[in-house]
């Protein structure tokens, strides 16, 4: 368990999206989400009920990972899906956690590979210094204080309910 409140970093990345788009998922040529596998898709899958959003799809970076000749093809269980036309949407990509930006790069070259969007936006339940790539995100829900060796990982209690838990590396 983290001193990080998962579920207060919840409303408020909630209350941010809602606030700058209303309705609009529910709109057929508003925004749609997507998260990324694995918890990215929790928040997604969350986040589409609460705002009204009729779908939501899941991305898979396995296959643009630039650690791929470490990782291999491990997460290919949940493969990509996309519930929407991705050429020309604006699409709202979800995740838990940003810190080297590396997953969010290869979450957009694998939504490019399946049109071109309109503009992709960042939405995360926690961001942690540490970038590596040129990428911040517009929808945030907590700026979390994390010590450089230790690694923050979301997990779901129940159906919907987040909580934080913190891995020291070498645990
Ligand atoms: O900004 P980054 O440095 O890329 O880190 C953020 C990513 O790291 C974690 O996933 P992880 O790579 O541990 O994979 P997992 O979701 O399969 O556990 C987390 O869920 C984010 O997706």
């Amino acid at each position: 368990m983290s001193s990080i409140d998962a579920e207060a970093s919840y409303a408020t990345l909630l209350a941010q999206i809602r606030d700058a788009y209303g309705a609009a998922f529910g709109a057929a040529d508003g925004p749609v989400l997507a998260g990324i596998h694995s918890g990215g898709a929790w928040l997604a899958e969350r986040l589409a009920r609460d705002l009204g959003a009729k779908f939501f799809g899941v991305v898979n970076v396995a296959l643009h990972r630039d650690d791929y000749a470490k990782k291999g093809l491990h997460s290919q269980a949940s493969p990509t899906s996309l519930p929407f036309d991705v050429d020309g949407r604006r699409i709202v990509l979800v995740d838990d956690v940003l810190h080297t930006g590396r997953t969010v790069r290869a979450a957009v070259n694998e939504l490019y590979d399946y049109g071109r969007p309109a503009a992709i936006e960042l939405a995360v339940l926690a961001e942690r210094s540490g970038r590596e790539m040129p990428i911040e995100a517009r929808f945030i829900g907590v700026r979390a204080e994390v010590a450089a060796d230790t690694t923050l990982v979301l997990e779901r209690a129940g159906e919907m309910q987040f909580t934080f838990r913190t891995e020291t590396r070498g645990d």
